[in-house]
């Protein structure tokens, strides 16, 4: 359904993604992975049409992002605080997007119903807007709003990151559960290798820019990134 062609992108003289071909189907969970500076969150821009390409396109379902609009009906993705309205309280943030989405009371309620675990009880009704929760309150609020409206696909930026050990164990239940009930493709990117090899069927390792090692043996995955990384 995501599809990268021939995808560069390059800042002053240096090249920070270097892409020839990735395709990501429906309902993969896809992990990206890589140390600090190797392209993750610039590719996450690039595929949301937040960024440019200097060469090459993304497709989603063979249309452009940055030619058409039909993608954004299919794509929700959290990359971090700058895309929430922080100075509104969780319950207006998500009675916002109940009216650009077209959804009933009832369906918002269905949604947020299977954040209850996750949410902890500090989110909704907490009496506080979104910018003086925590931080890792403020990921709760960007994730559920970027699976809100039933999107295909679902992009998180560091998803695990500043959540606590339960929300963590929490959430990967939520992202498996969606992935199995409605088919949706999750792409994340993580520093948590245990997390992403345990969610991921795949998991490409960016260097620089550029695809190193693309996984998809769950055998293997975990010692070979413990080797790259040298954490084994
Ligand atoms: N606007 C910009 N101008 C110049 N260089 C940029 C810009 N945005 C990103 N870069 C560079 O692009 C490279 C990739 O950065 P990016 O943030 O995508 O890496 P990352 O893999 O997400 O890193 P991290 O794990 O630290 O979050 C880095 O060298 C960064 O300095």
């Amino acid at each position: 359904m995501i599809q990268i062609d021939s995808l560069k992108k390059v800042y002053g003289n240096t090249t920070v993604l270097d892409i020839p071909n990735l395709r990501i189907p429906k309902g993969q969970c896809f992990g990206l992975v890589g140390n600090n500076g190797a392209g993750k969150t610039t590719l996450f821009r690039i595929i949301l049409d937040l960024v440019r390409t200097t060469e090459g396109a993304v497709l989603v379902d063979g249309e452009n992002v940055s030619q058409g609009e039909q993608w954004k009906t299919k794509i929700g993705a959290y990359l971090d605080e700058n895309m929430l309205l922080s100075y509104l309280s969780p319950e207006e943030y998500f009675a916002t997007l109940k009216k650009i989405y077209g959804l009933s009371e009832a369906e918002l309620q269905l949604h947020l119903d299977k954040f209850t675990d996750l949410f902890n009880g500090e989110i909704l009704g907490s009496n506080k807007y979104i910018r003086d929760l925590s931080k890792g309150n403020i990921k709760k609020v960007g994730i559920a709003a970027a699976l809100l409206g039933q999107p295909e696909a679902v992009l998180l930026d560091e998803p695990f990151e500043n959540l606590d050990p339960s929300s963590q164990i929490r959430l990967k239940r939520l992202m498996l559960k969606e992935k199995t009930d409605h088919l949706v493709t999750f792409v994340i990117s993580s520093h948590d290798l245990n997390h992403v090899t345990e969610l991921c069927e795949r998991i490409v390792l960016l260097e620089k820019g550029a695809v190193i090692k693309d996984l998809h043996d769950r055998n293997r995955m975990k010692e070979e990134l413990a080797a790259y990384f040298n954490v084994g």
